[in-house]
């Protein structure tokens, strides 16, 4: 009996009290019952056109705004296939589920990525107010204060010019050597920040595949370049191939080591490392476990965009997110722009069967935006086992992809328009652009096309009406009836549209925070760990077993037969 009641309560919670979260399944609980039942029954099959003719106030209802010092962000949700009814099951989905215990959890540093024993802390980076954070009963904010004000002095040494390198020079060119969070991150944000340059340039080297660090390299000279290696645990396989193969390389012109100190900085948790690898302790920037990879732009894995756009832009990153989090903490569900964009995506993952959500960034300078939110959302939401250890009964994460407009319209819509599968998408515009060349006119055509789409995947073209452009086009009764199926767009395709005012360093951190929290959101209400990654350990297991492999002679037969095919085929080719 004792056992039994032990293993009922171990089954209905778990961490400590207030990290607790009821182990109902979400397609048992009672508001996820109601939200599928409701819509299923009143909306599945209505047209979203239908209800903006029933309802004059959808704009207003469904749009929220948020204000920051370089104007307002409008999100119009009206696009969406929800009504007053789903809109408020879905809130209620979101209480139930505990989303708020578990966002006041994660801001009090509760140790929620429970597999790792870990807080998830990446708000306590951005956290502009500076109020205490405890971590095992010490404050986190001295040492954020720390690193803070040592990246500050760093990257004004460096942009002065007081920073040189062997010979004397200022340094002109920065390279990050880092992979999956400990470069995305940066990548994307120099890249959206380009027009704030006001440093080095800044160039990134990951992939493993040696073109990357040659073509990168070619390109550098010695004296002038800075290398920043990036990684949280300084073991991943490719950072640190690439460190040495760059380390190699600026020896190879250098020629004397003590150089090296004036040219390799190291971002990382596991400061032992760094300094066996060879880098000076006073270069070296400090971050801390509570850091997701994927979280880690707000900490010294920033490094890069800060020395690229100036220490002052990328406290005002910090400040933008800093806004959302704020917001994320004190606004109330049905106002909560995270919470909203996550519990829309949940209705159409979990009741419509989406499987993935297109991020369209209507800016060049965001083109990495969409590859950056894939690692966001797809590392931390791909999940299948719950926070309870037992496997779900429902689909988690989306697939999240993406292009920049109008490249995108050029590639993939049609099969948004015209394909047989619902595709959710942001479209992600500023009103002003940073490049406003011929009288703003690209700017305009840009915007015309942003809101065209959104439009025509919502409007749709009936038959009637393409019959109608088809006889005014002079064309035959029999032609006409031929083609007249392939000119059908079926409409009713959900999209929100995000409109920053323009693209800056404090925009930008809001953009991201809004999507970060709403990951979070997300994986609560799928109740799994959106903090680990351990799926990403399997093949890494794999690889350091083929790779000697691969060096030897022998012939390998220890795998199935199309790994064993594959190895062979390799090395009897590679003569
Ligand atoms: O910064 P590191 O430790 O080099 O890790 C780089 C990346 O490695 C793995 O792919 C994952 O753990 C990612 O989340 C991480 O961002």
């Amino acid at each position: 009996m004792l056992n039994y009641l032990s293993d009922l309560m171990s089954a209905l919670f778990v961490g400590d009290s207030k990290n607790s979260v009821p182990a109902m399944s979400l397609t048992q609980d009672a508001a996820f019952v109601d939200l599928k039942n409701y819509v299923e029954a009143n909306e599945k099959d209505v047209q979203l056109l239908d209800w903006f003719q029933k309802d004059q106030s959808r704009f207003e209802k469904f749009t929220r705004h948020f204000k920051t010092p370089d104007g307002d962000f409008l999100f119009d949700f009206s696009k969406n296939r929800i009504t007053d009814e789903s809109f408020q099951l879905l809130m209620k989905l979101a209480k139930s589920r505990g989303v708020e215990e578990s966002r006041d959890a994660m801001f009090s540093a509760e140790k929620i990525n429970f597999t790792e024993n870990r807080a998830v802390l990446h708000v306590a980076l951005r956290n502009r107010a500076n109020r205490p954070i405890l971590v095992d009963g010490k404050d986190v904010m001295p040492d954020v204060n720390r690193v803070l004000a040592h990246m500050k002095e760093f990257c004004n040494e460096i942009i002065s010019g007081q920073w040189t390198g062997y010979t004397g020079k200022k340094i002109t060119d920065v390279v990050n050597i880092g992979i999956g969070g400990s470069d995305l991150g940066p990548l994307m944000v120099t890249e959206s920040l380009k027009n704030y340059q006001i440093g080095p340039n800044v160039h990134f080297v990951s992939n493993v595949d040696g073109t990357h660090v040659a073509e990168v390299t070619k390109k550098l000279n010695a004296e002038t370049t800075l290398f920043i290696i990036a990684s949280k645990t300084f073991t991943t396989q490719e950072t640190i191939t690439n460190a040495e193969t760059a380390k190699e390389w600026f020896l190879s012109k250098a020629g004397d080591p003590a150089a090296v100190a004036k040219h390799f900085v190291a971002l990382s948790t596991n400061v032992l490392k760094a300094v066996e690898f060879g880098i000076d302790e006073k270069n070296m920037f400090e971050f801390w476990d509570w850091v997701g990879g994927r979280y880690s732009l707000w900490s010294a894995i920033g490094l890069s965009i800060a020395v690229h756009i100036g220490f002052e832009n990328y406290e005002k990153l910090l400040d933008g997110a800093f806004a959302v989090d704020e917001h994320f903490v004190n606004t109330p569900l049905e106002q909560n722009i995270p919470v909203i964009l996550a519990m829309i995506g949940v209705l159409y993952n979990n009741v419509y069967g989406a499987e993935t959500h297109a991020l369209l960034p209507y800016d060049q300078y965001m083109h990495r935006f969409a590859a950056y939110f894939q690692q966001g959302d797809m590392e931390s939401n791909g999940k299948f086992v719950t926070r309870h250890g037992t496997r779900v009964d429902y689909s988690t994460g989306p697939i999240v992809w993406g292009e920049p407009g109008t490249n995108g319209q050029h590639a993939f819509y049609q099969l948004i328009h015209q394909g047989t599968r619902l595709i959710p998408a942001d479209f992600i515009a500023p009103v002003r652009t940073l490049n406003p060349i011929r009288n703003g006119l690209h700017h305009q055509i840009l915007l015309a096309n942003f809101l065209a789409q959104s439009e025509a995947l919502m409007k749709g073209k009936t038959a009637a009406v393409a019959e109608e452009e088809l006889k005014a086009s002079g064309m035959s009764a029999e032609s006409i009836a031929k083609i007249l199926p392939h000119k059908v767009f079926e409409g009713n395709k959900p999209t929100t549209s995000i409109v920053l005012p323009i693209v800056t360093p404090f925009t930008l951190g809001s953009l991201i925070a809004f999507y970060e929290h709403k990951i979070f959101v997300q994986g609560i209400i799928w109740d799994i760990c959106s903090f680990d990654q351990w799926g990403v350990e399997l093949g890494k297991q794999l690889a350091k077993v083929i790779q000697p492999e691969l060096a030897s002679a022998d012939k390998v037969t220890t795998h199935d037969a199309s790994t064993n095919g594959l190895i062979a085929f390799i090395k009897n080719n590679n003569a």
